[in-house]
């Protein structure tokens, strides 16, 4: 935290990897080296040298003069850099350029970079120009640039030390930078602390030397008690994200400044349990079981996202006891598990999987018997959801009779028709196609007593979960005829990643076409549900919009604008939002707005305040009594 006020403290900023994403010579040699053939070449040893004078390896002067040298540039090419380093801001700086314009005579941009392109980037975001110190170009007459300054203290070693020096700023210094040279500054007793800056480059030499790391200017901003964009900086809220996510997931995240963690596989409960207690937005797919003890055992989590469909493996309801609100992709891979199913059914009745089983050991069996089309056959769809609808459509364009059945009253697509009962349904479908969620209660809603009411030679599909067909009396099933060919996705018991072993009786039988939990795993499916579920969760941890949410009142919120919002998370129990609303009125504050939902076991209510207020309002809401969470927004 600042020791001195806050007029009498200075800020030195470094400019490459720091204040822009890039270093600047590197991009520069990106253009003058355009037509060159060996430019990859070039690019990858300008780097190493720039590196190697970041981590302190080699001279400021020797960096210059090798780099420069490679660079062949031009002063007609300083355009261009200018303009793709105008792009290159880094997004901590865009943010916060109130902190730059507001504290203009306390920045300095100290750099060994030049003047001639720094001077155009900074000062359109409120840095002066005679606060930059850097370097000059030297051009020879036809605009070559050919060198640099030599006399400039910036062009040597140990010259941010020098310059600062002779600077001889009255008051305190901090200094904010990615490079050895700005950790020197401290070094030599000029700073009172050195941040080492790691939202676009980690330098672990310089790393080492910090007295903080601030992986972005929010967190050196929070750090200080300075005011900033962001209420809390996004570096300090971890992201884990569990069995492969999309990366299309996992850059949204980085973009927006947070830490992200991301595992290949799941976890089983001790492994999650440890993962878990730093982090704030989780991210699973359909195996990661977050159960009650998980729950108790993440203490800073706020939300999860279920990259799928299916929100079984999550324990939504103590979720919701705890404040957490749960997010999934209702329709991101809805039409891959249809196209499966259609394929699976086609492949079955023909048949092909034997066939093609024995082609590979050599036999040619060319016959018709077993083998029919899907034309007029009867589909018979348990559960007649998103998926069921969308596979109730395709398969009456391949001319399928579709019967269907629901726990709750749907609309019947097209042709197709609701039966009244399940038994119903089994009596009369010549393929039977599971589509159901995976609550609890359908543990086993296929059984023995199902499979016998089935038509002799029925093919069944599974694609939902495991656990809604009993393994054993399936197999049974198989092995009597009863079932002539099934198709099988999901299993009460799946491997936690693909090292593991898949076990199951249902291996080796000749019609049955296993396949590894893949209905939604399709390059379109994955992008689609890896840009979806992080917005949802992106929506409600900037701005407390909870629409989509499958455990949480669901609440659009209006984005923010010049005020605070507060969001406060309740038991539901009486007079909670009048004690809220009292707080206010005691302070004497202006609601700008206010929204309340609740379910039958939690409240949420949002209320957006203008931005002066005192901290007690703050400390008072939190401590109304049932509060299970709050947060604040601006
Ligand atoms: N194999 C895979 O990779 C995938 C599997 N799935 C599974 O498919 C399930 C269904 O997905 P959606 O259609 O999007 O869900 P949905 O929620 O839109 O549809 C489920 C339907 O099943 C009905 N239902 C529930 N229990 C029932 C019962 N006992 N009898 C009759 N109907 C019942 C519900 O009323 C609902 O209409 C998901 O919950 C998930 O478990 C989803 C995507 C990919
Ligand atoms: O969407 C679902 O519910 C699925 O079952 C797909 O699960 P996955 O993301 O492939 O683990």
């Amino acid at each position: 935290m600042l020791t001195k006020p806050l007029e009498q403290t200075y800020f030195v900023i470094d400019f490459d990897s720091t204040f822009t994403k890039v270093e600047a010579l590197d991009v520069l040699g990106e253009i003058s080296l355009a037509a060159r053939p060996d430019r990859n070449d070039i690019l990858a040893q300008i780097k190493a040298i720039t590196d190697r004078g970041m981590a302190g390896e080699i001279s400021v002067a020797e960096s210059l003069r090798l780099r420069l040298k490679l660079l062949n540039a031009h002063r007609d090419h300083l355009p261009a850099l200018i303009e793709t380093l105008t792009g290159k801001v880094s997004d901590s700086f865009q943010r916060n350029r109130v902190f730059l314009t507001d504290h203009a005579d306390q920045i300095y941009v100290i750099s060994s970079g030049f003047k001639e392109f720094i001077v155009p980037i900074v000062t359109p975001l409120g840095i002066k120009e005679d606060h930059v110190f850097a370097n000059t170009f030297e051009f020879d007459e036809a605009g070559n640039i050919i060198g640099c300054d030599c006399t400039n203290p910036l062009s040597m070693d140990k010259g941010k030390v020098q310059l600062i020096r002779d600077l001889n700023l009255d008051g305190d210094v901090y200094v904010i930078g990615d490079g050895y040279t700005d950790y020197e500054i401290k070094e030599a007793g000029l700073a009172n602390r050195f941040y080492a800056f790691t939202e676009n480059v980690m330098r672990p030499t310089v790393i080492e030397k910090a007295d903080h790391i601030a992986p972005s200017l929010d967190e050196f901003l929070y750090h200080n008690k300075l005011s900033r964009s962001q209420s809390y900086p996004k570096s300090r809220i971890k992201v884990l994200l569990l069995e492969n996510v999309h990366p299309v997931a996992v850059n949204l995240f980085e973009q927006e400044g947070f830490k992200v963690e991301i595992r290949k596989g799941a976890l089983d409960e001790d492994e999650l349990i440890e993962a878990i207690r730093d982090v704030s937005i989780l991210g699973i797919r359909s195996k990661t079981q977050v159960t009650r003890r998980v729950l108790e055992n993440a203490n800073k989590l706020m939300t999860i996202g279920a990259f799928c469909i299916g929100t079984n493996q999550i324990d939504l309801k103590t979720c919701m006891e705890r404040g957490i609100a749960v997010f999934n992709a209702p329709y991101s891979n809805t039409r891959s598990v249809v196209e499966l199913a259609i394929g699976e059914i086609i492949m079955l009745i023909r048949n092909i999987v034997p066939k093609s089983n024995q082609m590979h050991q050599g036999v040619w069996d060319k016959s018709a018997r077993n083998s029919f089309e899907v034309r007029g056959k009867k589909l018979g769809l348990i559960g007649y959801g998103n998926i069921g609808t969308q596979l109730s459509v395709v398969a009456e364009a391949l001319g399928m009779e579709v019967y269907f059945y629901d726990v709750v009253d749907k609309l019947a697509l097209g042709n197709a028709r609701k039966c009244k009962s399940l038994d119903e349904l089994l009596a009369i479908a010549d393929i039977i196609s599971m589509h159901v969620d995976g609550r609890p209660a359908n543990k086993n809603l296929i059984g023995k007593r199902e499979f016998d009411l089935m038509k002799n030679g029925v093919l069944f599909l599974n694609l939902a979960r495991g656990h809604v067909v009993d393994v054993p009396a399936l197999v049974a099933a198989l092995t009597s005829g009863k079932v002539a060919g099934a198709g099988l996705d999901v299993f009460p018991h799946e491997p936690k990643t693909n090292q593991e072993e898949f076990v199951s009786e249902l291996r080796g039988f000749p019609n049955v076409i296993l396949t590894p939990h893949i209905g939604g795993s399709t390059e379109e499916a994955q992008e689609n549900i890896g840009n979806f579920v992080p917005g949802k969760l992106l929506e409600y941890i900037n701005n407390g919009s909870t629409y989509g949410s499958v455990n949480f009142p669901e609440l659009q919120l209006p984005l923010l604008k010049d005020s605070h919002r507060l969001l406060h998370i309740h038991a539901n129990v009486p007079g909670i939002m009048g004690r809220i609303n009292q707080i206010f009125a005691k302070h004497d504050i202006n609601i700008q707005g206010q929204y309340l939902k609740t379910t039958e076991s939690i409240g949420y209510v949002i209320t957006d305040i203008a931005k002066n207020y005192s901290e007690e309002v703050v400390e008072e809401l939190k401590r109304i009594e049932h509060t299970i969470k709050f947060r604040l927004l601006y």
